[in-house]
């Protein structure tokens, strides 16, 4: 096999002969995956805010291990993981690559994920079948905004993590004000415990502050043996000298130091490990006679419980620092058969257990990707059996059956075929062509039909329209659209019946940017792309109705070839009154009517739920289509209207449509596309029917409902009043509180305070840019979707006149 998996391959073969050996461990050669037990298998996430220095890290790592043999940069763009033209030409992170290597006879199945928060649902996915994480920090900026974010996202799927402050080579890097701001803000999971400490020299004089980093950073104290870890002998870091920490060869001012370091984390340990509480007893509380190995354990088996963060310290870019990490992965981080079993339930909802040692394939599809060769690769995590070459896989949600034609190891943009993936291992597929993201892939004959837990698709908050260029275009773009919402679910693609324009919706400007660069590069589809929009969603105003519920019996009736065919439906509309998805899917499912005869829709947000689809087979008459086909079509059509607003065409939300009775006279409409539109039009006249207009002047019981974000800003004091202020202000946001910065002295000039706040996302459009200019660049945010909120009347005309342009 070419390209960089025979590179690395030979790399791994040479490198125990030409690199000078480690003098921390020597290198194995690469074990594959089927040789490695299942204890030695490590699958690893590395995470952070943008810029902390996870492609830098990773990079180092991949060196280190004997994949490359030159280090890749990201400013030059010349690394592996970030290998899309995108990511090379803006210096970012844009998809999670994932590439599995060796180090110490483990196996460690890496992924590097983007830090923009515009690509959220990369870090979603991979940190759904990821066992542990590498938390990369910035030692000058301490916890940034979006670190807050992974963070969150980490302590959702429970993932037992470590972390790495980094760029302490950096003027104003600092252990100690990190580890201070890691505890108060990176809440809900285990307490920070320091295992390194840095070592600073200027000249021959070590210049030490509190656990502070600068330019002259070389190295770090082990504070588990105690040991100098040097990284000065050789210009790529691959040789670290070892020697005892003394006061006489390294200063009393380091050794004292490293001391109460040391003591610090005996301390944190034997507060949340029983083992280390007695071993201290047996040292007499001596704690520098606690065996290395023994604090080793117990930091595994705190990392493991959630109780401990073990933290590290160095400088990828400086290639200093990251040997110990890629052995901390090893040591502390959970091997599969350490984590609990995936939460799985059967199509009834009933829990169904699934385990590492069962006999069946179970595995999740957590990605789907495009190769230009290879067609579509989906990505899986195989939680139990082992997954063969040519088997045959069945989706139990769907029943659909596909054949795994080929089972790939990726290494990043490149494969190598293998004949099986074994239960706790990561691995790409090829020939499944309906398999989306989250699809739970079983054997085919497993009895169990377990389903296992989808992956969060956070809702599009922007949309922008794309008209194909050529009538070539056209036939492509509905194809590539396809693919590219397969690759990526946080892409939504509609179709606007009255504009004939394709709209295309996702989370941020540049991640629409980066479809729009997909298409054209990838999928060879030219394009015109119209302006980022917010996707606004649609409501009925309750309030100014005089019943809280609309219930309307409404005819459809239309004349072909001189024939009348008739159908009536008898629809309920009600509000479904929530702030977020899982609220609004709880309110719809709970104020079911019961019976069985309704086709029941609800929405959150755009993502509509059907409960209870099955109305009585419509009249007596002999009818075109089976029972089943006619309410999917009347659910396909109640669908359709509700993507397409009265007011502005944006979907409708917290809405619950209940259809009680179909009538059809005339078997013409049972034809399901005629019944679908009968069904969308009978909708749209019920909601018209509510006194909607798309008038904004006229007395409309349509709401314009808007995304509203929750907004953390992260600034020096001296800005504070000034960002406060353009919040509040400019931005109409709602300030919820002023952080103080426990972490740092007054006269800190990289302490930060934070303010926290709900801001509508149009407020936010090119808010990087401003808050720059407002804080002399020294100020970062992150946002998340709190949910949607009403556009106020008076703004209203105006987002209407710029979407219509009149
Ligand atoms: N001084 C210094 N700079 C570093 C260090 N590590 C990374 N950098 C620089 O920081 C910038 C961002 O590094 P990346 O590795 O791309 O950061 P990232 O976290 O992967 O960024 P995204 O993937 O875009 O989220 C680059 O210019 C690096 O050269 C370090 O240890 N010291």
């Amino acid at each position: 096999m070419a390209g960089v998996f025979a590179a690395a391959r030979s790399a791994l073969a040479a490198s125990a002969l030409l690199r000078p050996p480690l003098l921390t461990h020597s290198q194995p050669p690469h074990p594959s995956a089927a040789s490695v037990p299942v204890d030695r298998i490590r699958n690893i996430g590395i995470i952070a805010h943008i810029d902390a220095g996870k492609t830098t890290t990773t990079e180092r790592m991949l060196y280190y291990v004997g994949y490359t043999k030159r280090i890749g940069e990201v400013d030059q763009g010349s690394t592996v993981t970030d290998f899309l033209k995108p990511e090379r030409e803006r210096g970012i992170t844009i998809a999670s690559a994932c590439i599995p290597f060796a180090w110490r006879n483990h196996r460690i199945n890496l992924i590097d994920t983007p830090g923009h928060v515009d690509f959220t649902i990369e870090v979603e996915r991979s940190m759904r079948v990821l066992d542990g994480a590498v938390c990369v920090l910035d030692a000058v900026a301490g916890v940034e905004a979006q670190t807050e974010t992974v963070w969150r996202q980490a302590n959702r799927y429970k993932v037992p993590r470590i972390a790495f402050v980094n760029k302490m080579d950096r003027n104003g890097a600092g252990l100690g004000k990190t580890v201070k701001a890691m505890e108060t803000r990176l809440t809900g999971w285990g307490r920070p415990l320091v295992c390194q400490w840095p070592v600073v020299r200027d000249g021959t004089s070590t210049i030490n502050g509190l656990g502070s980093g600068g330019p002259g950073f070389e190295g770090v104290v082990d504070l588990l043996s105690m040991d100098v870890l040097d990284w000065r002998r050789e210009q790529t870091g691959s040789v670290i000298t070892r020697s005892p920490l003394t006061p006489e060869s390294d200063g009393s001012e380091l050794y004292d130091q490293c001391l109460s370091a040391r003591e610090a984390l005996v301390e944190a340990l034997s507060d949340i490990d029983e083992r280390i509480v007695e071993i201290f007893l047996d040292v007499d509380g001596d704690h520098l006679r606690i065996p290395a190995a023994e604090l080793r354990a117990a930091l595994r088996r705190v990392t493991l419980n959630g109780k401990g963060i073990p933290i590290f310290c160095g400088a990828s870019f400086r290639n200093i620092g990251v040997q110990p990490v890629l052995d901390a992965i090893c040591d502390f981080l959970p091997c599969p058969a350490d984590r609990p079993p995936p939460h799985a339930v059967s199509p009834s909802g009933k829990e169904v257990p699934c385990h590492l040692d069962d006999k069946e394939v179970c595995a999740l599809a957590f990605k789907v990707t495009h190769d230009p060769k290879r067609g579509a690769l989906v990505f899986v995590r195989v939680y139990s059996g082992t997954l063969e070459r040519g088997a045959t896989l069945i989706n139990p949600a769907t029943g659909t059956k596909e054949r795994a034609t080929k089972l790939l190891q990726m290494y990043a943009d490149d494969y190598e075929e293998i004949a099986s993936i074994s239960a706790g291992n990561i691995a790409a597929v090829s020939g499944l062509k309906e398999t989306a993201t989250g699809d739970t892939l079983l054997s085919s004959r497993d009895k169990r039909g377990l389903i296992l837990d989808t992956i969060a698709i956070p809702p599009p908050v922007f949309v922008r329209s794309c008209e194909p260029v050529t009538s070539a275009d056209e036939r492509a773009l509905s194809s590539a659209l396809k693919a590219l919402v397969r690759e990526d679910p946080s892409v939504h693609v509609a179709y606007d019946d009255e504009t004939g324009q394709t709209l295309i919706s996702g989370m941020g400007e540049l991640h629409l940017e980066i479809t729009a660069d997909r298409l054209e590069e990838t999928h060879k589809v030219n394009c015109k792309m119209g302006k980022v929009n917010i996707s606004y969603r649609e409501t009925i105003d309750f309030d100014a109705l005089p019943k809280r519920k609309i219930v309307q019996h409404i005819a459809y009736d239309r004349e072909t070839f001189g024939k009348r065919s008739k159908v009536s439906l008898t629809l309920e509309i009600e509000p479904l009154e929530a702030w977020d998805d899982d609220q609004l899917v709880r309110a719809a499912s709970t104020k079911q009517t019961p019976g069985g005869n309704q086709v029941v829709v609800a929405l959150a947000r755009d993502n509509y739920r059907v409960f209870g689809a099955d109305l009585t087979a419509p009249t007596n008459l002999s009818t075109y289509a089976s029972r089943s086909e006619l309410n999917a079509a009347v659910q396909e059509g109640l669908l359709g209207a509700l993507g397409r607003g009265p007011l502005l065409g944006f979907p409708l939300t917290n809405l619950r449509v209940t259809c009680t009775d179909v009538t059809l006279y005339g078997a013409d409409m049972s034809h399901p596309a005629a019944l679908r539109a009968a069904a969308a039009a009978c909708l749209r006249e019920a909601l018209a029917g509510t006194g909607s207009t798309p008038d904004a002047n006229s007395n409309s019981s349509i709401l314009l409902l808007e995304p509203v974000m929750d907004v953390s800003v992260r600034v020096p004091e001296k800005y504070i009043g000034v960002v406060t202020k353009d919040v509040a202000g400019t931005r109409r946001g709602h300030v919820l509180s002023l952080g103080e910065d426990t972490t740092a002295s007054g006269d800190d000039e990289y302490a930060r305070r934070t303010v926290a706040a709900t801001v509508p996302l149009a407020q936010l459009v090119g808010y990087a840019s401003a808050l720059r200019g407002l804080t002399a660049g020294t100020g970062d945010f992150a946002m998340e979707l709190r949910g949607y909120g009403v556009v106020q009347q008076d703004r209203v005309e105006g987002i209407m006149h710029e979407i219509r342009g009149y």
